[in-house]
């Protein structure tokens, strides 16, 4: 059964429609991300599911409650961390945690908590004070203090440094293998990818794509892979012989450079092509697709 559901949701601002009529069916226990260009409408579609925003029109479930009929109700069960917490400026992050904690039946513990967002050493020093990054942390902890059976984050790591993102990481997993339903906002394809059992793709108010990280990547860019490689020979010369490669489907040549493209085994033609013929290729490069080519390829299509 599915965790949240939506049907024809809707919003618009003064007259312009920014969420067009959209579906969505979201598992229980998934990691399901959000993607899409800015104002594509996935903040103002989150906090309409998160109850923080009223829909226009729409039906929304969550965990079988409406977040606009139930509001009281699912703020036990929804945890939410959006673009741009703010807390007043003189709140310590132990003040705050402690607020928040007192909000629920059953919160986790503050001090753990802390510890695993790396706040501990910062408890005492208030709001104002933190760093980007410390109050995207301290957000992040907001939204998950209460034991959430749904966590929204809003661009989880927007601000933080690679070492933190992926720490980060590792605690949105903790929290698929505890059964949470999560949703989440990125700017990051390496996020999504490494993160989302699922995702969907946003473009102007409506859901162009809902797949897999891997199915989405495979219907926008059928697979396909690049190798490069530097030939001490004259790479012009032996063009028409890589062309010639099953699974080749381009060949071009920059300097003693050679980048092939190709889909299926075209890794392994042009490697055994090579060992073949004797050629010598150096510093030789595999790139296989990424969500990111998936979506700037998904982005030049519209
Ligand atoms: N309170 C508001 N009043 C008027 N317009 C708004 C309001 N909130 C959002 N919008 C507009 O609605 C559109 C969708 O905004 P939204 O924040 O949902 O997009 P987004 O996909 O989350 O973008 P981003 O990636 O930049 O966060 C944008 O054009 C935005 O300017």
């Amino acid at each position: 059964m599915p965790a949240i559901t939506a049907r024809g949701l809707r919003k618009s601002y003064a007259g312009r429609t920014v969420v067009d009529g959209i579906d969505l069916d979201i598992n229980e226990g998934e990691i399901f991300a959000v993607l899409g260009h800015n104002g594509a409408g996935k903040t103002t579609t989150v906090e309409m599911i998160s109850g923080v925003r009223h829909r226009d029109a729409g039906e929304i479930s969550v965990l079988g409650f409406d977040p606009d009929r139930d509001a009281e109700k699912l703020s036990h069960l929804v945890g939410v961390q959006l673009q741009d917490s703010q807390l007043p400026d003189k709140m310590r992050v132990r003040e705050a945690i402690e607020l928040y904690s007192s909000f629920y039946r059953d919160p986790v513990s503050g001090d753990d908590l802390l510890e695993r967002l790396h706040l501990t050493e910062h408890r005492n020093r208030p709001f104002a004070k933190l760093s980007g990054g410390q109050k995207q942390r301290l957000a992040i902890a907001l939204a998950l203090v209460g034991r959430p059976r749904v966590a929204v984050l809003d661009e989880l790591t927007t601000g933080l440094d690679p070492k933190a993102r992926r720490e980060t990481w590792g605690l949105i997993e903790g929290l698929r293998d505890d059964g949470v339903t999560v949703i989440l906002v990125t700017h990051f394809m390496e996020e999504a990818e490494f993160l989302a059992d699922r995702l969907a793709l946003f473009e102007n108010g409506k859901i162009v794509t809902v797949d897999t990280p891997a199915g989405l990547i495979n219907q926008r860019t059928d697979g396909r892979q690049e190798i490069k490689f530097r030939l001490d020979e004259d790479p012009k010369s032996v063009m028409d012989d890589f062309r010639a490669l099953a699974d080749v489907r381009t060949v071009q040549v920059q300097g003693q450079n050679m980048i092939i493209t190709g889909t299926g085994d075209v890794i392994l033609a042009v490697t055994a092509h090579i060992a073949r013929t004797g050629l010598t290729a150096r510093d030789l490069r595999v790139h296989q697709a990424t969500l990111d080519d998936a979506v700037l390829t998904a982005g030049s299509q519209s």
